[in-house]
């Protein structure tokens, strides 16, 4: 199973801001882990330091044994395209494109190698199977963020990392969403980090923020940096 991910003593600051303050934690593979928060508590910030969107300002990030944090900046880029999934409040669609466009997009920007069972095993799960022809707009929010999902996917990344990825549905919608993550992680091994303010569930373990430090968990064995 893939998508193991340890933080070592990771500190972020944005001028004389801190985002995160020395935090160490290990995701184990193959779980879904909500981290969760009040506002301005350093989950983006974590998230885009786990996930290489951007680096930390110390410390280190290790995901399956490969040190993200020394890899060059295109070195990072190309690892980030191919091992971390990232899914958004809002589900970034492209509207002029089919939906089945919209999820073959990435790879084909990445020139990855669509793996067709896969996709198939992902679009199914999302119920997507008689919605690839249609426009984003012709979905629901749910679907349209169901989509997102499956894009953030597509290319087989070791970790999905979500950020409020049910942030702009209401609670019906929002379950489906978090069900079709909870399926994933449980089913399929899918290693899946989510930022949220409040809808924490359905995942396997949850670690809680505030002012940039880990304050409390109910994986407590699989994290460290509190208490
Ligand atoms: N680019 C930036 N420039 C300056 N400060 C930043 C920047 N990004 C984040 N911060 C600050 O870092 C801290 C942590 O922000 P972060 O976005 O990680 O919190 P969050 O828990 O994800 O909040 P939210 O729930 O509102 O998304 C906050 O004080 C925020 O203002």
């Amino acid at each position: 199973m893939t998508g193991a991910v340890t933080l070592e003593h990771v500190s972020k600051f944005h001028g004389g801001t801190v985002a995160l303050d020395d935090v160490s934690l290990t995701v184990t593979a193959g779980r879904f882990l909500a981290v969760v928060g009040p506002p301005g508590s350093g989950k983006s910030a974590l998230l885009h330091c786990a996930s290489a969107l951007d680096l930390p300002t110390s410390g280190t990030v290790t995901v399956d044994g490969v040190d993200v944090t020394a890899l060059g900046e295109i070195e990072r880029d190309e690892w980030r395209r191919a091992n971390a999934g990232h899914v958004f409040p809002s589900c970034n669609l492209l509207p002029s494109l089919t939906v089945e466009q919209n999820l073959a997009l990435p790879l084909r920007l990445a020139r990855l190698r669509p793996d067709r069972a896969w996709l198939r095993e992902l679009v199914g799960r999302a119920g997507l199977a008689d919605r690839l022809h249609l426009r984003p707009a012709e979905l629901s929010g749910e679907q349209r963020q169901r989509a997102a999902v499956v894009r953030a996917l597509a290319a087989r990344p070791a970790v999905l990392f979500a950020d409020e990825p049910v942030g702009g549905l209401g609670p019906g919608p929002a379950a489906g969403v978090l069900d079709l993550l909870a399926e994933l992680a449980e089913d399929l091994g899918q290693t899946v980090v989510m930022a949220t303010r409040d809808a924490a569930a359905r995942a396997h373990d949850t670690l809680t923020m505030a002012g940039g430090k880990v304050v409390g968990g109910r994986a407590a064995h699989e994290a460290r940096g509190w208490g």
